[in-house]
């Protein structure tokens, strides 16, 4: 893990300064500017620019679906993989028109391997995670190990040319994991993070919220006060393996002085714990959308971000993070390639 820089503050003032000054009514591009604004200070640059992006898509394995905590098999994990792969995901396809390359990061599936792949990142870390409810999701060392597989992926993503970068995330059962290391990180209730995730029935839902209230009573008893015990432990007792690996995505994107953009409820978890490890990672983040997943809500609230779009989505993939691309790169051209009042002539109020 390196050391991250916070975000220029003198080239943020600056920023701030020139948006004054653009031909527009101070304010009235609303949150493109401060968006505008923080990739000046992330590029040290009063004319920030953005081109290319890529998204890292995470996937692994959830011993918590023994549970009946999904709608859907976790068999559909590795397919999905395939799926990625053969760009038949709805990420591929949101990707092609947001300008992002898809990687797709194998930290932890179940099963065979998968045949080579251009943008396939095998990194398993190992053969998903234990069951959260009766024993830690992976060993303190593993919970490392596919930290670092995500920062491998970011900045393999890096050097192939992304200026900007998203994690997106792929495994059956991986909203209870999520639920639970939100909880754990911000002293919550299983229910006010818990939801339908693929969309569970009642009966599911409620087996869903007792399976992590009992997985963070667990966890409790090996390291006591959740809030403040080592975050990757925590992360260790609750996975999974792919939300740490996110956290990983965004800690090395950053680190590259790239801005990084969060998708839903699952890669949020892992900017959740990137920040608990690295606070200047909030100068380099930003909320690509909002989940209807309840629990993404305090997830942005506790991480002080408002998100770019609210387009009702409840995927992930880092369909929504990607989606958000095109925001910043207009934000970036807004504060680099607009006339000031005083180039263009134009009249000051
Ligand atoms: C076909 C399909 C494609 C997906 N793409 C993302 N997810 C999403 O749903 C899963 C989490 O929900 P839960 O916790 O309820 O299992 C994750 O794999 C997540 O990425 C998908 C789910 C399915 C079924
Ligand atoms: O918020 C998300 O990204 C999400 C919601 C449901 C299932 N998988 C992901």
């Amino acid at each position: 893990m390196s050391h991250l820089l916070p975000v220029d503050q003198a080239f943020l003032e600056r920023a701030r300064a020139r948006q004054l000054r653009l031909t527009k009514p101070p304010g009235s591009l609303g949150r493109l500017e401060e968006a505008g604004v923080r990739l000046a200070a992330i590029q040290r640059s009063e004319k920030p620019r953005l081109g290319p992006g890529a998204v890292v898509v995470a996937a692994a394995d959830h011993g918590v679906t023994a549970e009946g905590v999904s709608a859907y098999p976790a068999e559909v994990t590795p397919q999905m993989v395939q799926n990625f792969l053969a760009g038949g995901a709805a990420v591929n396809q949101i990707a092609r028109v947001a300008g992002a390359e898809v990687y797709v990061l194998d930290v932890g599936v179940r099963g065979p391997e998968f045949p080579a792949h251009e943008r396939l990142i095998p990194a398993r870390v190992r053969s998903g995670t234990g069951n959260l409810v009766r024993e830690p999701a992976m060993r303190p060392a593993e919970a490392l190990a596919a930290l670092q597989a995500g920062e491998n992926a970011a900045r393999r993503a890096v050097s192939e040319g992304a200026t900007l970068l998203a994690a997106g995330d792929m495994g059956i059962g991986n909203t209870t994991a999520a639920a639970a290391l939100t909880a754990a990180l911000l002293g919550l209730l299983a229910a006010e993070v818990t939801g339908r995730g693929t969309g569970v029935d009642d009966a599911a839902y409620a087996r869903k919220v007792q399976v992590v209230e009992r997985a963070l009573e667990r966890a409790r008893g090996e390291l006591g006060d959740l809030e403040r015990a080592d975050p990757l432990e925590v992360a260790a007792q609750l996975g999974g393996l792919e939300i740490v690996a996110a956290a990983g995505v965004f800690l090395a994107g950053a680190a590259a002085g790239l801005p990084v953009v969060a998708d839903g409820f699952p890669v949020t978890a892992g900017a959740l714990l990137a920040a608990r490890l690295e606070p200047n990672l909030s100068g380099y983040l930003f909320a690509g959308h909002r989940s209807l997943e309840p629990g993404h809500t305090r997830q942005l609230e506790a991480l002080g971000l408002e998100p770019l779009l609210d387009l009702n989505l409840r995927l992930g993939e880092g369909t929504g993070a990607v989606l958000a691309f095109p925001v910043l790169r207009a934000a970036a051209a807004v504060l680099g390639g607009m006339a000031t009042f005083d180039e263009a002539g134009v009249s000051e109020g």
